[in-house]
């Protein structure tokens, strides 16, 4: 009989962060385990994103302390992802005129140790590294499935392939947790599951993974554990069941389910669209998925909405082929975690403090 242990990944306690005389985050405890992914879900506003930036060295926390796998974390963006977190944005941070390649590369560079001597001068040592490097990103590629476009520039990816680049760029650090900033903003419903295959694969290579979305159908089939924040604090904490349940979320959060909802009107579009790509795969294909019937998400919530709160990073309609006006070519601080510069951050998502 095997067993399997579970260990302290992350462990953030009593995580308050004030802003002048606004207290974004109050006093969160937050655990993520080895093998787990762990929600983060709460109104626009809730300090879900102003939590996360807590927890990766952007901002140092007012109160409380944040440690991984039993350490306290230094409040530095490039120690974080030295020590094992790695994250992305809610906002698409690539190299616009990079190759999707060479994003991912930019994301190894925490975990190669040639200095600046050994590039200069391009010894075997160094060429030994890259080699790894470029092995590596590849196998990545391979993994979220863009491969095949590992040599066109990361602006003219589509939308959601751009997210599943940013999701390679932090594994390239080969964190123990990774961090996910509503990663299925702007993706179209078949993008969503798509994403939500990639985050049980990234949990099935051992990576914790704590997420951060809007969309509660992701959220409820996705993680093992929900933690729901409220102006600030946190209101909720447990299963996808508990959760949906709970009285108090529904009232701030959730809202009372009623007919017709959009959720339903989604899960419809993502199955019709299925059985689209059944009938084309062809007649073997066809045969073969008759007998079984589209994975029906099992933790729909059936709530009022898959979107609760009308939040602004969730605009389903967005056309997923069109590049988002996001990317640009201001260095992506730290989808990995990898440059510390908060005011940077701050800056780009307009809450400099
Ligand atoms: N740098 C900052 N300076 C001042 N106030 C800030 C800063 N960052 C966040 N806030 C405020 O903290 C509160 C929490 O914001 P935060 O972005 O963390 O919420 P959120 O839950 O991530 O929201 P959303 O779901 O819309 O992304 C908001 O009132 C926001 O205006």
């Amino acid at each position: 009989m095997t067993t399997t242990t579970t260990t302290t990944v992350l462990e953030a306690s009593g995580v308050t962060m004030r802003f002048g005389g606004l207290t974004a985050v109050r006093s969160v405890d937050l655990t993520v385990s080895s093998g787990e992914i762990v929600g983060l879900i709460g109104p626009n506003g809730a300090g879900k994103t102003t939590f996360f930036n807590c927890l990766t060295g952007l901002y140092v926390p007012t109160e409380g302390k944040v440690s991984y796998k039993g350490t306290v974390l230094p409040a530095k963006p490039h120690l974080v992802t030295d020590a094992g977190i790695a994250r992305t944005f809610q906002n698409i941070r690539l190299f616009a005129n990079m190759t999707v390649l060479e994003n991912v590369l930019v994301g190894r560079h925490t975990r190669t140790k040639e200095g600046l001597w050994s590039a200069l001068l391009r010894g075997p040592g160094f060429k030994k590294a890259e080699a790894a490097s470029h092995a590596r990103a590849m196998e990545l590629l391979e993994f979220i499935g863009l491969a095949h476009k590992a040599d066109h520039l990361s602006r003219n990816l589509p939308y959601g392939e751009q997210r599943k680049l940013e999701i390679a760029r932090a594994l390239a650090s080969e964190p123990g947790l990774l961090l996910l900033d509503e990663p299925t903003a702007g993706m179209n419903p078949q993008e969503t599951r798509a994403a939500e295959e990639l985050v049980f694969a990234i949990r099935d290579q051992g990576i914790a993974v704590l997420v951060i979305e809007h969309d509660m159908r992701f959220i409820f089939n996705l993680c093992d554990r929900v933690a729901v924040l409220v102006q600030g604090e946190k209101l909720v904490e447990g299963t996808s069941d508990v959760v949906q349940a709970d009285e108090r979320v529904v009232a701030a959060y959730l809202g009372t389910p009623f007919e017709g909802a959009p959720g339903a009107a989604e899960l419809a579009e993502v199955e019709a669209a299925e059985a689209g790509a059944d009938t084309e795969a062809g007649a073997d294909a066809a045969e073969a998925t008759a007998d079984t019937p589209p994975d029906s998400p099992s933790g729909s919530p059936g709530t009022a909405s898959s979107t609760p709160g009308a939040p602004s990073g969730t605009p389903e309609s967005t056309p997923s082929d069109t590049p988002p006006d996001t990317t640009s070519d201001t260095p992506p601080d730290t989808t990995s975690g990898t440059t510390p510069d908060a005011s940077a951050d701050t800056s780009a998502e307009g809450k400099a403090p």
